[in-house]
């Protein structure tokens, strides 16, 4: 998968790239994460990305042109090293960080990693020029209703959340714990040695080497954990009717 960041600040990115897991996947080829400062593309006397609102009212709005042009460099770029179409020359994701995006979830980062490409925008200001949303960007995303100072940081979140699903990037280990999650329920609670830390032991069942049990307890602990904390959250989960009859007989406010 190759991955292009647009962004006035792509020092921000050097650390996340650079190191753990996207590093790891950087060297072992199974990704390319690049940055491109859009600034490059602002073609005008003052090399300006943004202007004023037409229409009037404060802030200041991210210019079409400097995002077009470094997009459709990009793009090019990628169309040019996979002229054979060896990749297969999907059309890149022109992904949009703002507020006012698509919530970003488990599902969606699932969706992405599929892609062969994708490019993020992020942009600072009150907001974008409306023809960067109408003829370029395929997807608008936010990772939560809260503003930020800029993309930069969900953009960030959501390249971790997609470039951990693609094949070999997380060992084997890892992978149980992925598919927990994509049951769409919390985790259950996890333990390591020693069995008693200060006298707070590990339940007994987990130790018991019973794995059907274990499988049980911890798919009871996942639903029990997903009604305290995240009931809405069951509607869409894929649940037996045994587990729904069971839930109901629950306590609604379980110690946390
Ligand atoms: C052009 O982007 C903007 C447009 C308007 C306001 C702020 C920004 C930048 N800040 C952002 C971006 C994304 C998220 C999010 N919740 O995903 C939060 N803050």
């Amino acid at each position: 998968m190759r991955v292009d960041v647009l962004t006035l600040f792509p020092e921000m990115f050097e650390g996340v790239f650079g190191s753990s897991i996207l590093g790891k996947a950087q060297g072992r080829g199974l990704v390319s994460l690049n940055t491109v400062n859009f600034r490059d593309y602002a073609n005008n006397k003052h090399n300006t990305v943004d202007d004023t609102p037409y229409g009037g009212g404060g802030g200041m709005v991210l210019k079409a042109e400097p995002i077009f042009g470094a997009v459709e460099d990009v793009v090019g770029r990628r169309a040019g090293e996979t002229a054979d179409g060896a990749e297969g020359s999907r059309p890149p994701r022109v992904i949009l960080m703002c507020p006012q995006g698509e919530p970003f979830s488990q599902r969606k980062a699932q969706e992405l990693s599929g892609e062969s490409h994708l490019i993020f925008i992020c942009g600072h200001y009150e907001g974008y020029d409306e023809r960067i949303r109408q003829h370029l960007v395929t997807d608008e995303l936010s990772i939560g209703d809260y503003v930020l100072t800029g993309g930069e940081l969900p953009a960030m979140v959501v390249i971790d959340a997609v470039v951990r699903l693609l094949p070999g990037v997380l060992g084997n280990e890892t992978s149980a714990v992925r598919d927990s999650f994509s049951d769409g329920l919390l985790e259950y609670p996890h333990y390591t040695r020693p069995v008693d830390f200060r006298g707070m032991t590990v339940p007994d069942v987990l130790m018991s080497g019973h794995h059907a049990e274990i499988d049980k307890w911890r798919r009871q602990q996942s639903l029990l954990r997903t009604l305290a904390r995240r009931p809405e959250l069951l509607d869409q989960a894929e649940l037996t009717a045994k587990e729904r009859a069971w839930l109901n007989e629950q306590p609604d406010r379980l110690a946390r």
